[in-house]
């Protein structure tokens, strides 16, 4: 469906935090000519600015020059921002995001785990130990309001390989976007009308609390198992008491998906299918490596916080998160971990 004057209403869009999943976001809009800003820091800001914003895969090399600033006010309101700041980042953003949005900018929050709208069904999050864990001192439900939130699940391996350089790992790239509401309005179609075009993976659903846990069972199982062994997924899929483990995981995020409501569609079978194919980092193991923050409370704690508030038991996941827990802590990261 397309909605009316779509191209009209999302002219200008702002890319939050353009590391990897932003960056190739940014680079594939700003190539078809949209009015694509990035907000960036450090080094790789300055080496957007000067040499501009370099996408690669083992298809494609192009560089394209959107607007880069670090400073919000730079750029003023938007049509649309999507932010690609990792969980834990964006409650300390939540005041840098300010100055873009107009009265209606929708807000897509482009990000792994239980993102921090997912308790708010209404005016008060309807699970307060997650809303705490996500959003502590509520900076994004009182700056942003859960009503701008529009919910995306990516399912794209990328990682920034230079300042300014980021490289995509696969060529079939998804990114659903969703309605916490799960309705599908106007605004959602009018953003996939305009993203669709440059951005082919971009798909909307009236379904994102599914599609977030279809997702989320790979990054809860996959990618702490990746951090405690050091290794991409190829190389303990065929081990099996890994993948004992890894299916183990699964389940038991699969029954508390369900306890809340939601019928998890994709099996142990089916993901370890797909992580035999794949050779990139997960994003948690290229941050454990660089001892960057790990996104432990959004894709394990948060889960523990459900599965606590439905009365389920997650024996599996509690030891892989405390052992994940003291393996951040050894390495000297700010691990962001479950403590329950
Ligand atoms: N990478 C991947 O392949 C995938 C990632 N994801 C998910 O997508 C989300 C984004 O991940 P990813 O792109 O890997 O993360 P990155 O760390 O690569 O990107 C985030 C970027 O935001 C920057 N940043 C953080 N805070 C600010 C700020 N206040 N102002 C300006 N810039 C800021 C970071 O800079 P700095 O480096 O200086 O902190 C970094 O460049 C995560 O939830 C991740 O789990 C999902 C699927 C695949
Ligand atoms: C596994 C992957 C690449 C899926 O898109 C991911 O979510 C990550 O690296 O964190």
């Amino acid at each position: 469906m397309r909605a009316q004057g779509a191209t009209d209403t999302v002219k200008k869009i702002c890319v939050f935090g353009a590391g990897a999943i932003g960056g190739h976001l940014a680079a594939k809009l700003a190539r078809a000519g949209l009015d694509v800003s990035v907000v960036a820091r450090g080094a790789h800001l300055q080496a957007i600015r000067e040499k501009g914003l370099r996408f690669t895969s083992d298809t494609e090399d192009f560089v394209t020059h959107p607007n880069a600033t670090s400073d919000t006010r730079e750029l003023g309101p938007q049509d649309l921002v999507i932010t690609t700041l990792k969980a834990h980042a964006l409650p300390g953003a939540a005041e840098q995001m300010a100055p873009l949005l107009g009265r209606g900018t929708p807000v897509v929050f482009a990000v792994n785990g239980i993102p921090w709208w997912y308790p708010y069904r209404g005016e008060q999050p309807a699970l307060g130990p997650v809303a705490s864990r996500l959003d502590p001192q509520g900076a994004l439900w009182k700056t942003l309001g859960a009503n701008r939130a529009i919910g995306c699940v990516i399912s794209s391996p990328n990682e920034v390989i230079a300042p300014g350089v980021v490289h995509n790992n696969r060529p079939h790239n998804s990114f659903i976007v969703g309605e916490p509401t799960g309705q599908m309005t106007e605004r959602l179609t009018a953003l996939v009308t305009a993203l669709q075009p440059a951005l082919p993976g971009v798909a909307a659903t009236t379904d994102i609390r599914t599609a977030m846990w279809n997702k989320l069972i790979l990054n809860l199982a996959g990618s702490p198992l990746s951090c405690l062994v050091d290794a991409p997924w190829i190389e303990f899929t065929g081990n099996p008491g890994m993948v004992r483990i890894f299916t183990a995981l699964v389940n038991e995020a699969t029954r508390v998906a369900a306890a809340h409501g939601v019928a998890v569609t994709t099996t142990a079978e089916q993901l370890l299918a797909l992580m035999q194919q794949v050779r990139h980092v997960p994003s948690m193991l290229a941050d454990l490596r660089a001892k960057r923050p790990l996104e432990t409370d959004a894709i394990l704690g948060a889960v523990q916080d459900l599965a606590r508030a439905a009365g389920i038991d997650t024996p599996t996941l509690d030891i892989i998160a405390a052992l994940l827990e003291q393996r951040a802590r050894s390495l000297n990261t700010n691990p962001q971990a479950a403590t329950s």
